[in-house]
């Protein structure tokens, strides 16, 4: 296939270099000009993936080029921005997966949802999520991730195409569910950062991922997702991955504000994305609105907004009303 990749952070760039080391046509391109153009001298991306040379059937472009399918992999809060660049250029029909996971802030649409928006004459829409470090796919090592999309019989062609032996794609209809898990999930990542950083054990760990994973649940179920995606790759998979992986920002950030760092600290340091930082605002609007309960995110809207410590987080939790499960 032909395949664009929009956004050169990590995830893009891994997913350009294993498309083309798969045999597939790729180019790339970032909003960045001078990033691009240190990506077509030096051929590595020094500033997001180090480390691996891009292939030779990788082209990083400034102007989109043709192709069979255009995936999107900025940032959510550059999703909208891009998705109008391709329907600007003419590739608004092409085929589309956001790589990207979260909600869009102020409209709180989930990454599928601003697709559609901006290309209302697209059929082919999906994502891409699940359980999926770039600096692994980068290296090949195996994966397996979602690929969900309304159009069942799209995406399910796709999942076959794309398959290989170091990734596995499996094709999912329930695209709500897919979105939801894999947005909510940075959330639990950075609250059992904060757990860990402050050395609260195991057992508290995993009480976060299993009560994250209860309260991803009820926003899911008020937003019309399955429950059995949840329990997929791109629900407890990633909950799983990101909550426990040293790889993953998200907890990384977590970490950082339990060594006493404030927000905007910890993301200098980080110098990625942390989608999950995002995340928690919209979340708490839906949860509101929806009338579902979301202690663990709420618990960390508190801390963004500067209204509890870090410190405080474990007992304000352990403090609360018994509930039953
Ligand atoms: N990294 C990973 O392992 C995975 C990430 N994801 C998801 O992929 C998405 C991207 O993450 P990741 O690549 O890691 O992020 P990074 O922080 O590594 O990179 C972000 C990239 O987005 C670019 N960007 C920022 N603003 C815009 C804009 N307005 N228009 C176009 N591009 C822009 C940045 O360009 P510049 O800095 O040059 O301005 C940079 O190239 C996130 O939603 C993340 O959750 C999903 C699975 C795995
Ligand atoms: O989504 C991811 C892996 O599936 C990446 O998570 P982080 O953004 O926390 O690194």
């Amino acid at each position: 296939m032909n395949i664009g990749i929009l956004g050169a952070g990590a995830w893009g760039t891994a997913l350009a270099i294993h498309f083309a080391l798969h045999s597939h046509k790729v180019w790339l391109w970032t909003h960045n000009v001078r990033h691009a153009q240190q990506l077509r001298q030096e051929r590595v991306n020094r500033r997001y993936l180090p480390d691996f040379v891009l292939p030779d059937n990788l082209a990083v472009v400034d102007e989109f080029a043709a192709a069979d399918l255009c995936i999107i992999a900025t940032p959510v809060a550059a999703l909208r921005e891009s998705a109008r660049k391709l329907q600007a250029a003419g590739l608004g029909e092409v085929p589309v997966l956001a790589a990207c996971k979260g909600f869009e802030q102020q409209t709180g649409l989930l990454p599928q949802q601003v697709l559609a928006e901006v290309m209302p004459a697209n059929k082919c829409i999906g994502i891409l999520s699940g359980p999926s470090f770039a600096q692994e796919l980068a290296q090949q090592l195996p994966c397996a991730v979602t690929l969900a999309s309304e159009n069942f019989a799209w995406i399910q062609a796709l999942a076959t195409v794309l398959n290989n032996t170091v990734l596995r794609l499996y094709a999912n209809a329930d695209v709500v569910g897919a979105a939801v898990g894999g947005a909510v999930k940075n959330v639990m990542a950075i609250a059992t950062g904060i757990a860990d950083g402050l050395h609260c054990g195991i057992n508290a760990r995993v009480a976060l991922m299993t009560r994250g994973m209860a309260e991803i649940s009820r926003l899911n179920q008020a937003l019309g997702g399955l429950s059995a995606t949840l329990m997929g790759l791109s629900g407890m998979g990633d909950l799983i991955l990101t909550c426990t992986g040293s790889l993953s920002r998200n907890r990384r950030v977590g970490l950082l504000l339990a060594e006493g760092k404030s927000l905007p600290e910890a993301l200098t340091e980080l110098g990625h994305v942390a989608e999950g930082v995002y995340t928690v605002e919209e979340v708490c609007r839906q949860a509101t609105s929806l009338g579902v309960d979301m202690p663990i995110t709420t618990i960390l809207q508190q801390l963004f907004e500067g209204r509890t410590e870090v410190r405080a987080l474990a007992e304000i939790l352990m403090e609360r009303a018994p509930r039953v499960e």
